[in-house]
């Protein structure tokens, strides 16, 4: 599907959809738990229907009530005791990275053979990482090249990790899912910087609610205790931030929108949105109870350093081309592995639409313009990130602009053209008839 969005100015009030990051975790957890457990605020977007599917087929059972989920945690069902009569466990990871990092390791705590499948770039991006802990430990795995087809089986081991903190937090994540309920005690030890460290504060934070301990040596070194055990809970998903990032640019850009239910005191590494947006030239404050901003003055680049919260480098991109003066995006070469080549897929479209941006190899060189022109297709990459960027770009476009593939937002935020549109976005669909 393609869409025409007129340039429209937003203006009203969002309720920022909850966390995607926090709602795998949470699924994980009170999946892995002793008990029933309410999950509250959480959006059935396709990344956490994946991570849903994954945990259910181990032996979790899962009813969605309105947006409030009940988890019944494998370890109350007995279904670990049960002998599996099926030779293997497909798991569909679909495009997300996350439920194929975290549930990898996972799987290693059942029975018999799993097999991930996915789709998009998702057999393109890294798993090195547990090919070499699966060599190590004499576990089986086969893959195809370029597409994922992963076979696993075999038993995680308690003992020393050693692990890379600049490929993706997510395997670390996944790890420290695992490791608590192995028999004997685990460290991790990571050998390099540690990247997107935010994402791990909200994996040691859910584990923490879900009753499991873990001693965290300045993100280098990890202390698992073995034997330990999940305990349901009630969990409410806060709202997320990488999302409430696409409106607080809007409104770098002079959009009007007051954002609700964001939590200023988040361990969300996204939260990092507001002090770059700040230092570039905008003013936040609260309105009817939520969060709004405006620019004091007009927006200067400034150095944008990707390392920590990479899923808000492409629509910060979008504010530094319409800032005066050039704007260094840094340490970003992991946008490329994400579900596309973001480095390249933002420089090109904003470029399409009248951007100055340069592609680094890994980073951006970004000269600011005065305005956008748009009046051009431009396209997605079949990436809910760049879709939403250039939704919030057509907002300050001189003319309009023609988006293909914009119902890529379902990875993620399922009710964002719906939301575009309360806040008076102008758009029509049109199928391409892919
Ligand atoms: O743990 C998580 O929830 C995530 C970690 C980040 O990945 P990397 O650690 O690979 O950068 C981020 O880009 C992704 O969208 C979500
Ligand atoms: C990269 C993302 O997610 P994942 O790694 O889970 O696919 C994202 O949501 O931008």
């Amino acid at each position: 599907m393609d869409c025409l969005i007129d340039p429209k100015k937003l203006n009203g009030e969002v309720k920022v959809p909850p966390s995607k990051s926090i709602a795998h975790r949470a699924v994980i957890c009170a999946a892995l738990s002793d008990g029933i457990s309410r999950i509250s605020n959480i959006d059935y977007s396709d990344d956490i229907l994946a991570t849903m599917e994954a945990m259910k087929s181990f032996g979790a059972k899962m009813t969605k009530n309105e947006d409030v989920l009940e988890v019944v945690g494998i370890y109350a069902t007995g279904q670990l005791d049960r002998k599996r009569n099926i030779d293997e466990v497909l798991i569909d990871c679909n495009e997300s990275g996350s439920t194929l990092r975290f549930v990898v390791p996972i799987s290693t705590l059942f029975p018999g053979e799993h097999r991930f499948i996915g789709r998009g770039k998702l057999g393109q991006r890294p798993l090195h990482t547990y090919y070499n802990i699966f060599d190590e430990q004499g576990i089986q795995y086969s893959y195809k090249e370029g597409e994922l087809d992963l076979r696993v089986e075999g038993k995680l081991k308690s003992g020393l990790y050693e692990v890379t903190g600049n490929v993706s937090s997510q395997f670390i994540s996944g790890l420290l899912f695992t490791l608590p309920l192995l028999d004997g005690d685990s460290k991790i030890v990571i050998t390099t910087e540690m990247e997107s460290k935010g994402y791990i504060d909200l994996t040691l934070s859910a584990l923490k609610d879900f009753g499991i301990h873990i001693i965290n040596h300045n993100y280098q070194e990890f202390f698992i205790k073995g034997n330990q055990k999940y305990k349901a809970r009630d969990y409410r998903v806060e709202a997320d931030f990488s999302q409430a990032a696409f409106f607080l640019v809007a409104n770098a850009l002079n959009n009007e929108v007051v954002l609700h239910d964001l939590n200023l005191d988040s361990l969300q590494g996204d939260k990092e949105v507001i002090h770059i947006l700040e230092r570039m030239g905008m003013k936040f404050y609260q309105e009817n109870g939520g969060l709004t901003g405006k620019p004091e003055k007009e927006l200067t680049a400034t150095v944008i350093d990707g390392s920590q919260c990479p899923d808000i480098i492409p629509v910060l991109s979008l504010a530094a081309a319409l800032s005066k003066g050039t704007t260094k995006v840094i340490n970003a070469g992991r946008l490329r592995i994400k579900e596309s080549d973001r480095l390249h897929a933002i420089a090109t479209e904003l470029n399409k639409i009248g951007a100055k941006i340069i592609e680094k190899e890994d980073g951006l060189i970004i000269e600011g313009v005065p305005s956008l022109y748009g009046g051009s297709a431009v396209w997605s990459h079949n990436d809910h990130r760049i879709a939403m960027t250039l939704a919030i770009a057509s907002t300050v476009c001189k003319t309009s602009i023609l988006i293909e593939d914009h119902e890529c937002v379902s990875k993620s935020y399922p009710n964002f053209w719906r939301d575009f549109k309360v806040l008076g976005g102008r758009f029509f669909e049109r199928d391409n008839g892919k």
